[in-house]
């Protein structure tokens, strides 16, 4: 990290190198100016790309990127990637089975991370990485990208601010109608596959926020899965409920790979009235309803872009302000979110091989 006249200026290595990492490395390095609240005072470089398969696939994609300066210096290894002093962070962006290796190897080379969802295949990886970066007080950001949008703040502004009245129940929904491909992330276990690891991340985010993150009870945990045909040690549909019984409220998170979301997908509901929006991984429109029928539109901020530059821009503000973790999503907040999915997998037998759950 360079400190350029008072701005931040952070160089980004990227590992991963499939369409998504395109498509998010398009968003940031294109858009970041476009975050109203840190666009003037951060700049983003992107110093190099890994292909951990050859290097002309590093170069394939860096020739899909678009609002890069500078051409990249491109790896094929790993580790020498990692020796690199003029990489501030690396952005994550594998299957999920080898997220917690790729970043327990970025944090003892010294390197602050942005991990893609969802972080860690269970929770005792997320333990380990936050030890690691405890002791050597570097970055953790887990890539949920619909924590840093300036909409999803203003919903739950909206919340806190009393509109619903007493939050009762929080429903969320992620689901795609996804076909079946044994090769793919979504279905293969060795990649960290099933619906829980992919969609259900999004979904317990609204009940996370608004419910678990206040309080300081444990809430009762019930859920279910159906398990893939093809593949039975995985979820192709999962709801996990959470039972709050000292604020009398539940939330609910679901998804699935046989199905779309509605369209409002988001169900807040107090005892003032309810809130449907949608999407759950990015917001952008929003109507309450009071409890005697009145309908009134909510007025969201204006998302330019995708989005994903919004947890890019607070991993900027985090390092040139030396704070080793984020208000917007600190890193106990996954954890705790990665010990009910561990519930959930004990509860429905969802696996993975050996290799992918060790530490
Ligand atoms: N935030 C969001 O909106 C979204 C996030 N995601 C997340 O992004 C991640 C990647 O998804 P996606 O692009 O679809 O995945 P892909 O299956 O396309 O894999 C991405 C790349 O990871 C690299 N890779 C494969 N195996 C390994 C390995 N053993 N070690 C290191 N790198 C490996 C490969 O690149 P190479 O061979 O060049 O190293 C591959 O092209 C997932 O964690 C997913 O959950 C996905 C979609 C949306
Ligand atoms: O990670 C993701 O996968 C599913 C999408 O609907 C969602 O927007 C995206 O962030």
């Amino acid at each position: 990290m360079t400190d350029k006249s008072s701005k931040i200026h952070l160089r980004w290595g990227i590992v991963g190198l499939g369409q998504f990492a395109a498509k998010w490395a398009n968003d940031v390095f294109s858009n970041y100016r476009k975050d109203s609240v840190h666009g003037q005072h951060v700049t983003h470089e992107l110093r190099a790309v890994v292909s951990t398969s050859s290097l002309s696939k590093a170069q394939q994609f860096v020739s899909l990127l678009n609002g890069t300066d500078k051409q990249p210096v491109l790896y094929d290894s790993y580790q020498k990637f990692l020796e690199d002093d003029e990489i501030d962070i690396v952005y994550i962006a594998a299957p999920n089975a080898f997220h917690y290796k790729l970043a327990k190897q970025a944090l003892e080379a010294g390197k602050h991370i942005l991990v893609e969802k969802t972080f860690t295949i269970n929770y005792q990886q997320a333990l380990r990485l936050q030890e690691i970066s405890a002791r050597k007080n570097l970055l953790v950001v887990h890539g949920v990208w619909t924590r840093f949008l300036p909409t999803t703040k203003k919903l739950v502004e909206v919340v806190e601010n009393g509109k619903v009245g007493n939050v009762r129940r929080v429903h969320a929904d992620l689901s795609h109608n996804c076909s079946y491909d044994s090769n793919s992330r979504l279905f293969n276990p060795e990649l960290g596959a099933g619906v829980l690891l992919d969609n259900l991340i999004y979904s317990i985010t609204w009940t996370d926020l608004l419910l678990l993150s206040k309080t300081a009870t444990s809430p009762k945990i019930y859920s279910w899965s159906i398990k893939s045909k093809e593949v039975p040690e995985i979820d192709v549909s999962t709801s996990i409920t959470l039972l709050f019984d000292d604020s009398l409220a539940s939330g609910t998170a679901t998804g699935s790979f046989l199905i779309e979301s509605p369209r409002e997908s988001v169900l807040i509901e107090g005892d003032k009235g309810y809130i449907k929006a949608g999407r759950t991984s990015r917001p952008s429109y929003a109507t309450f309803i009071s409890s005697d029928g009145q309908e009134e539109q909510l007025e969201l901020p204006v998302i330019e872009g995708i989005g994903y530059y919004y947890e890019a821009n607070a991993a900027a503000i985090a390092i040139g302000y030396k704070q080793n973790d984020l208000t917007e999503y600190p890193l106990k907040d996954t954890i705790r979110i990665l010990q009910i999915f561990d519930q959930c997998r004990l509860d429905n037998g969802i696996a993975f091989p050996e290799s992918v759950e060790d530490l």
